[in-house]
C-alpha cells in the first residue's frame, strides 16, 4: 500500500503520521503541499496534525488552498483513500471533502491529554480492526475540536452510520460528542484524537495500532 504524507508550512504530526503508516507496513512518501500533483499510484493520502499557516483565519482555512489540495480531492473522486487527523481533519473539512466544520474548543483552552473514546462502527477500512463498541485511548492536542454540521447532516451522519468515533467525556463541546466521521462512500476518516501517538509502547499505548494494520491490511488482502 503506498501512502502520502502532505507536509504544510506548520505541520508538525507529519513525521509521527509516517512512521504510524510504515511501521503497520506502508510504503510512504512525503509531499509538499505546493506540488500540483501526488505521486503515481497512491491509495492512501494522509493529511497529518500541527499548526498549518500558523492557524490564522481558521485552522486548516489556508491549507485548504494549497495546490496539492486540488489534486487531493481528485484522488478520492477516483475512491482513493484520506485519512485527516486533527488538523488533518480541519483541512479536509475546509476542502469540502467532509462536512462540517472545526471551532473553538467550548472551554477555550487547548486541551493535551490522552482521553477515550467509542469506537462506534467497525464497517469502514480505518475501524475494521476494532469491534464497534470498544474503548480505545488516543491523545488529543488542539484548540479547534469542536466538531459542528447542521442538524440534517448530523442526522444523515448517524443515519449512515457515518459517526466513527464518539468521545466517552466530550473535552470540547463537539455536537453529539463526535471525534471523528466518514465520508459517504466510507474512504475519508476525519478525526480529532491522534491514533498515531498510540502505536508504540513508548506512547503510552498502542490502540491505535488496529486502525493502521486494519487500513493497510486491506490492500494487503486485495
Ligand atoms: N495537533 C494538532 O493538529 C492541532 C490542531 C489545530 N491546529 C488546533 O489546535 O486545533
Amino acid at each position: 500500500m503506498r501512502a502520502a504524507v502532505i507536509v504544510f508550512p506548520g505541520s508538525n504530526c507529519d513525521r509521527d503520521m509516517a512512521v504510524a503508516l510504515k511501521a503497520a507496513g506502508a510504503d510512504v512518501q512525503m509531499v509538499w503541499h505546493k506540488d500540483a500533483s501526488l505521486p503515481d499510484g497512491i491509495d492512501l493520502v494522509a493529511v497529518p496534525g500541527g499548526f498549518s499557516f500558523g492557524d490564522y483565519l481558521r485552522c486548516g482555512a489556508i491549507a485548504a488552498q494549497s495546490p496539492i489540495c486540488n489534486d487531493i480531492v481528485r484522488h478520492v473522486e477516483r475512491g482513493g483513500y484520506a485519512l485527516g487527523v486533527c488538523n488533518g481533519f480541519q483541512v479536509l473539512t475546509e476542502t469540502g471533502l467532509l462536512p462540517g466544520a472545526l471551532m473553538r474548543n467550548a472551554g477555550l483552552k487547548f486541551v493535551c491529554k490522552t482521553i477515550p473514546l467509542k469506537v462506534e462502527t467497525s464497517a469502514s477500512a480505518f475501524t475494521e480492526g476494532y469491534n464497534a463498541g470498544d474503548t480505545v485511548g488516543f491523545p488529543i492536542a488542539h484548540h479547534d475540536g469542536n466538531y459542528t454540521v447542521d442538524p440534517d447532516m448530523l442526522t444523515q451522519l448517524d443515519d449512515e452510520d457515518r459517526v466513527a468515533f464518539r468521545y466517552t467525556e466530550n473535552p470540547n463541546g463537539s455536537v453529539s460528542d463526535i471525534a471523528g466521521i466518514l465520508s459517504e462512500n466510507r474512504r475519508v476518516l476525519g478525526l480529532m484524537p491522534h491514533p498515531e501517538r498510540a502505536v508504540d509502547e513508548g506512547h503510552g499505548g498502542t490502540d491505535g495500532q488496529a486502525l493502521f494494520r486494519g487500513l493497510i491490511g486491506q490492500f494487503a488482502n486485495a
